[in-house]
């Protein structure tokens, strides 16, 4: 099988480096300096399930000089999917299966916007990654995974064969029942942790010992488990319990990717999170007052990030 990794940062990088490692023919689109430290030195894994140097069978940040892959994994923010869909639109084959991990509710949507949806997986991972220098990937924290899945939740071959492929590098990984329910799930977390932790600029320890933000976290986790029914994914007052049970057991010290970008002022994705709740809310015709409160907050603050990038 030829893989492709789209965005060799810490979910790419690791996912990727461990396919590479296992020995499948992968190969990275990534760019700047990383690309040439890749190109000449490989990618290097310092993990805490056991370290690791691959050299991928192509780095580069050409994706026409890839030939037609069987796979593309995204490694990229979910912001970033329309621009990088459209880059992949020439390579995709008849039989490409694209597969994206990235955070936020609305992935795969997106995708199926750009590419053909019987070419587009849904799916997510957890980890704690990121790139601590070119060339160097730094997996920090959290058992490594990936849930994925068809769309209409029917277990193909494909799904199977990636699943089996994923059993064989050494990466756990799950087909659930309800892929979109398991997109939620993780997105009712990720979304009412990151907004509060970029607007607050503490750690998870530090938000849920005061009694008003743990309400307003509450509170946030609410509205998102309005849009999500309004969408018909069957969220449930125990998912929110289940929610709170997770913040209250992550360690002292413990920050969210997207809350990370926003704290060092890099693009964010607070317009996949709280951006995307005040909009399905108002498409739907109800308020989200919190979500919208966090948004406008951080808005100023991610446009300015956007305009240093440009
Ligand atoms: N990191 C984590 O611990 C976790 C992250 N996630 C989710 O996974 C997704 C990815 O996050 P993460 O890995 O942290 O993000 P990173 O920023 O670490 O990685 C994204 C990488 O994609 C590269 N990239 C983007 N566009 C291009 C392009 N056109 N050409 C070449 N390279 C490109 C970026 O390069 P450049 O820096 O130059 O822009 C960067 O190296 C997000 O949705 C995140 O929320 C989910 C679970 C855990
Ligand atoms: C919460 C966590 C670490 C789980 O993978 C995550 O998704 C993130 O920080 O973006």
């Amino acid at each position: 099988m030829e893989i492709l990794v789209y965005g060799i940062g810490g979910v790419g990088g690791y996912f990727g480096g461990k396919l590479a490692n296992a020995g499948f023919n992968v190969s990275m689109i990534a760019r700047g300096e990383h690309l040439k430290a890749i190109q000449k030195h490989g990618l290097e894994v310092e993990s805490i399930k056991g370290n690791f140097k691959v050299k991928p069978k192509m780095a580069t940040s050409d994706v026409s000089e890839v030939s037609k892959p069987d796979l593309i994994i995204l490694g990229i923010k979910s912001w970033q999917i329309p621009a990088v869909a459209a880059k992949l639109k020439p390579i995709i084959g008849e039989n490409t299966i694209v597969l994206p991990l990235q955070n936020g509710a609305d992935n795969y949507e997106k995708l199926i916007e750009i590419l053909p949806r019987e070419n587009v997986l849904a799916g997510l991972c957890f980890i704690v990654s990121f790139l601590e220098e070119p060339g160097k990937i730094k997996h920090a924290s959290y058992e490594p995974k990936i849930v994925f899945g068809e769309a209409d939740n029917s277990q193909s071959d494909r799904v199977l064969k990636i699943g089996d492929m994923l059993d064989e590098a050494g990466i756990e990984n799950n087909i659930p029942e309800n892929i979109q329910l398991e997109i939620w799930k993780k997105f009712l977390f990720i979304c009412t942790v990151s907004g509060i932790g970029g607007l607050t600029r503490v750690p998870i320890d530090k938000i849920r010992d005061s009694k008003y933000l743990n309400e307003m976290m509450r509170n946030s986790a609410k509205e998102i488990i309005e849009v999500g029914k309004a969408k018909g994914v069957h969220l449930t007052a125990k998912h929110l319990e289940m929610v709170f049970e997770i913040i209250n057991s992550q360690p002292e010290g413990t920050t969210a990717s997207t809350q990370r970008d926003i704290m060092n002022g890099k693009p964010s994705e607070l317009e996949n999170f709280n951006g995307f709740i005040v909009k399905e809310g108002e498409r739907l015709g109800f308020k989200t007052p919190v979500n919208r409160y966090i948004y406008e907050c951080l808005k100023p603050m991610e446009e300015e990030a956007r305009k240093s990038r440009e």
